[in-house]
């Protein structure tokens, strides 16, 4: 649900293009529903289906990690979830800090999907004094004080900001000091990082906003003109309104 860029060239140093980077958690996710369902085998197309891509693409984005599939028999779903976990790192385990222990750093906290998918929440921090301490998922929120010593001592590699937009600068540049190379921000706002540091951006708001925006076409109604005609018009049909309206 990334909805922000990661800052990096779009083809990465192996060769594995940015946006078959993107795909893979997706084709993992599926992969991971197959297994657990004892399915030893999935050919492109289901796997496609499943992943919500067309095949041709899928079959692509393996290739660039030498996985081709046998014919009439397709891919071993063990040895992909083995490979694509490979490529993205999740054979290792991730620590993570979450910064701003509030409604959503709790709700995050108290997640338990991340360790089944290879991160490991190593600490919860928070700038309230009021807040330090608690204990959420078995874990004592710690103050901002000790981040640096946190993340070295942690080898915290993952930075979750969940701190209202005005402080999510702040504390990105203190996980970048501290070491941090990678950040997943929930805050609604840009941040300026150094190169070399990978933002995601997490925003439902935006989801939602796309959401409307087709709920909008599916009902009909043109936000310009009103109800859409059955027929596609002609330009100049509508009035003065063109088809596309200029950006
Ligand atoms: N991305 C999304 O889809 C999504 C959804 C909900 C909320 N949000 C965003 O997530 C953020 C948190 O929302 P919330 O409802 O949990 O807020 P909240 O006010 O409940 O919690 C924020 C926490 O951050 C702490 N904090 C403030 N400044 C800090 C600093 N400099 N260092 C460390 N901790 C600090 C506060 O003490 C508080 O505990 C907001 O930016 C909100 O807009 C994003």
């Amino acid at each position: 649900m990334a909805t922000g860029r990661t800052e990096r060239p779009a083809q990465r140093g192996r060769g594995i293009p940015e946006a078959t980077v993107a795909r893979l958690p997706l084709y993992l996710r599926a992969l991971s529903a197959l297994s657990e369902r004892g399915v030893p085998t999935v050919s492109s197309e289901e796997l496609a289906a499943a992943a919500g891509v067309n095949s041709a693409k899928l079959r692509k984005d393996l290739s660039y990690l030498g996985s081709y599939g046998t014919r009439g028999v397709g891919y071993d779903v063990e040895y992909l979830v083995y490979q694509i976990s490979r490529e993205l790192g999740l054979t290792q385990d991730w620590p993570v800090a979450i910064i701003g222990i509030g409604n959503l750093g709790h709700a995050l906290a108290n997640y338990g999907g991340f360790a089944s998918r290879g991160f490991r929440v190593a600490a919860l921090l928070d700038a309230d004094r009021a807040v330090t301490g608690q204990r959420i998922a078995g874990m004592a929120v710690r103050h901002m004080d000790d981040l640096e010593q946190i993340v070295r001592e942690d080898h915290v590699s993952i930075g979750v900001i969940t701190t209202p937009a005005p402080a999510a600068q702040e504390v990105a540049d203190r996980l970048v000091a501290a070491g941090i190379t990678s950040i997943l921000n929930f805050a609604p706002t840009v941040l300026s990082v150094p190169e070399g540091v990978d933002v995601r951006k997490v925003d439902l708001s935006i989801e939602l906003q796309i959401l409307a925006f087709h709920e909008q076409r599916k009902s009909g109604l043109d936000p310009v003109a009103g109800p859409v005609p059955a027929r596609p018009s002609k330009p100049g049909e509508r009035g003065d309104l063109p088809e596309v309206m200029p950006a």
